[in-house]
């Protein structure tokens, strides 16, 4: 299968800020959901779970589609809590119906990263909406329970490698676990809506215990209150992902960059674009002084 993005003709950089300042000053706004936290990381989730259902093999599933939109999708078990997201950018796309969904959802994740402070994530449009019976199956999303041989072995189907898997791991400084979306619960009190290196600072100086949580499931705890996930702890299990929870947490600026290279991957991952496709890096509010 091939992905080939639209040429957009008639939609200029001028039109895609105006959709990301719609969302940015909606972000803004609205900042009492999930007790203050925000909308940032539920809609920086909703842009990975739209991109990480797909398949390099066959080169089916992934953000092109948009068939997040469908409820076969939206319904995975993985996806749980992710309609809150959803219901946010509800209104942004009757603001911009010429919009794409695959389109929609990916932005989302690009506003969200940007506004919390984060690098600026270079951005391309042109994804088109498939039809309902082109929803990749369930199951296509990776488990917390594991250990890094899985971590490793999941993100291959997506074509990331280790340090781009570290990179976007650290995504895990935004936001927090829901017990009644994925059973797992925490951080406690410190939860963040700012896109920094801190992830890669917790793995590395708190002291993790690894403990069995009200959904009976293993989680690791700190006397701080933060938690990480067997997945998230992987990564000082194993040495290779090791150096690079070493190297972000030392230096900020490689972290930021990195990530901005890893999360324009998976945004974009399985999307043939033409040549005349522009690549787009939007202001935040804050830079155009709004
Ligand atoms: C091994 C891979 C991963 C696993 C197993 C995993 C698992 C999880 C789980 C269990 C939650 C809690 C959801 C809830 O209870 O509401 C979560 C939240 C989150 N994840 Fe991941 N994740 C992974 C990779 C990623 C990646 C690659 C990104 C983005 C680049 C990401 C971004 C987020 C964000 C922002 C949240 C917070 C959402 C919120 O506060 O509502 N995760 N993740
Ligand atoms: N804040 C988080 C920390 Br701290 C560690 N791991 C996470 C995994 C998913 C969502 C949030 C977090």
């Amino acid at each position: 299968i091939v992905h080939m993005a639209q040429e957009i003709k008639d939609k200029s950089e001028k039109d895609y800020q105006e959709v990301y300042n719609a969302i940015a000053v909606k972000l803004r706004e609205e900042d009492e959901f999930d007790g203050y936290i925000g909308y940032g990381p539920v809609l920086t989730r909703l842009a990975w779970h739209s991109s990480g259902t797909w398949d390099k093999n066959n080169n089916t599933g992934g953000s092109f589609g948009g068939t997040y939109q469908f409820q076969k999708e939206s319904n995975d078990p993985s996806n749980k809590g992710l309609h809150n997201g959803a219901e946010f950018l509800a209104p942004i796309h009757k603001q911009f119906p010429w919009l794409s969904h695959g389109d929609l959802y990916t932005l989302g994740g690009v506003v969200a990263i940007q506004e919390l402070q984060g690098p600026v994530i270079p951005w391309r449009p042109g994804r088109v909406d498939l039809p309902e019976d082109m929803t990749p199956d369930n199951g296509r999303l990776p488990d917390a329970v594991y250990g890094a041989d899985y971590v490793r072995n999941f993100f291959k189907r997506l074509d990331l490698n280790d340090q781009e898997v570290v990179a976007l791991m650290g995504a895990h400084c935004l936001g927090r676990t829901h017990l009644q979306n994925t059973g797992f619960d925490g951080p406690w009190g410190a939860a963040s809506n700012t896109f920094t290196n801190e992830f890669f600072l917790n793995l590395l100086n708190e002291n993790w215990k690894l403990e069995k949580n009200e959904a009976k499931n293993m989680q690791w705890n700190s006397p701080k209150g933060y938690m990480m996930l067997p997945t998230d702890h992987a990564l000082i299990e194993d040495d290779k992902y090791m150096a690079y929870v070493k190297l972000y947490a030392t230096n900020n600026d490689k972290f930021f960059e990195d990530f901005a290279k890893a999360f324009k991957k998976l945004l974009e991952g399985g999307i043939t674009f033409p040549q005349s496709t522009p690549t787009y890096r939007f202001e935040t509010l804050d830079s155009q002084g709004l």
